[in-house]
């Protein structure tokens, strides 16, 4: 079905972030009824829109042009910081998400604790692996280094407004990222594929894996949610961040907060970009429901998770057609607890 064909934006809120995120506001504690918001939308569609958010259309744009660019080069070229088994950093044109080869290309690369010392130097190990650049585009590292940073700001802000939102300290949900993230931003291209089957799909239904995701759309549709049976088009707002739940936040809540499934149709009259910020534990860190009262329940619906153990068992799935992806619902330890 073409995206004009789908239900519009019913419902997936759309968040004024001017009052704790713009300019001159970016400390201050929002209104309650702007936490209450991204709770009731992080509790219902596991999505909502951020406008105002204060991040500079410049470098939104500037990077969006660089990530274009990217992709416009010779494969070759970016094939020559392609993604491996051992290592998920890098360019990858052969996804499967589900068991299905999604139509699209991308790019990962992660935190990196020291940015000022080389991407391998053991300041920046992580176990996912080692950031990888395309040689033949030097100015394509800085630009992005600029933008990661911005959405780890945005990411630790909303971090706190949830956290505030659960009753909790800003603070108190800081040490599951601690001693560092291993957040990643990947850019995704889904070309005009004319000859592939009507039924194919940029990517097919998910739920991402971490904590929240800031994701940034291009002006072309085609981002769908899952939800009460029924798929809704995230219309892409100009400047906005579409904001959704990740498993863990799902876990950690309690089931109080909801990772919806969604999907990206095919592109097929123009091509489409995205920038996912995937905002992510410190990997050694067990996510566990938290025992507040916010969260409602006293029983935890799940065992503990750790997360190195959960992401690189999910990148296993995508990187090679193997088997089920794990999902949290693998992990869940009281029965009759009712879906969504
Ligand atoms: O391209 C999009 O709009 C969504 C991408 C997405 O869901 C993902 O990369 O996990
Ligand atoms: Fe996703």
């Amino acid at each position: 079905m073409a995206p004009a064909d789908q239900p519009v934006l019913e419902g997936v809120p759309v968040i004024d972030a001017s009052q704790f995120l713009a300019q001159g506001n970016a400390g201050m504690r929002p209104p309650q009824d702007v936490i209450d918001q991204i709770v009731d939308a992080c509790s219902s569609w596991g999505f909502f829109q951020l406008v105002n958010h204060g991040v500079s259309q410049q470098l939104l744009d500037v990077h969006y042009a660089a990530m274009k660019q990217f992709f416009a080069l010779p494969l070759p070229e970016k094939e020559a910081c392609k993604r491996s088994k051992d290592n998920s950093m890098g360019y990858f044109n052969d996804e499967f998400t589900k068991q299905k080869l999604d139509l699209k290309e991308g790019f990962d690369f992660r935190h990196t604790p020291n940015p000022q010392q080389p991407d391998d130097h053991a300041d920046n190990y992580d176990p996912q692996g080692v950031n990888r650049w395309p040689p033949s585009y030097p100015d394509f590292k800085p630009i992005n280094q600029r933008y990661f940073t911005e959405m780890s700001r945005i990411s630790f802000r909303l971090l706190e407004v949830i956290a505030t939102g659960l009753g909790l300290q800003p603070t108190a949900l800081h040490g599951l990222f601690e001693p560092s993230h291993t957040s990643f931003l990947r850019l995704n291209h889904y070309p005009v594929t004319p000859g592939a089957a009507p039924d194919s799909l940029g990517i097919s239904p998910h739920k991402d894996a971490g904590f929240l995701t800031v994701l940034v759309q291009d002006d072309v549709a085609g981002l769908q949610v899952l939800r009460e049976g029924v798929w809704h088009l995230v219309q892409p707002l100009p400047g906005a961040f579409t904001i959704n739940v990740g498993d863990m936040a799902q876990v950690a809540t309690n089931d109080k907060f909801f990772a919806s499934n969604h999907r990206v149709l095919q592109s097929s009259s123009r091509p489409r970009y995205s920038r996912a910020f995937f905002f992510n534990p410190s990997h050694s860190v067990d996510i566990q429901p938290l025992q507040v009262e916010a969260v409602g329940d006293k029983v935890p619906h799940y065992r503990p998770i750790n997360w190195w153990e959960f992401r690189s068992k999910r990148y296993e799935g995508d990187y090679a057609n193997v088997g089920e992806e794990v999902q949290i619902e693998w992990y869940r330890v009281e029965e009759g607890v009712e879906a969504h």
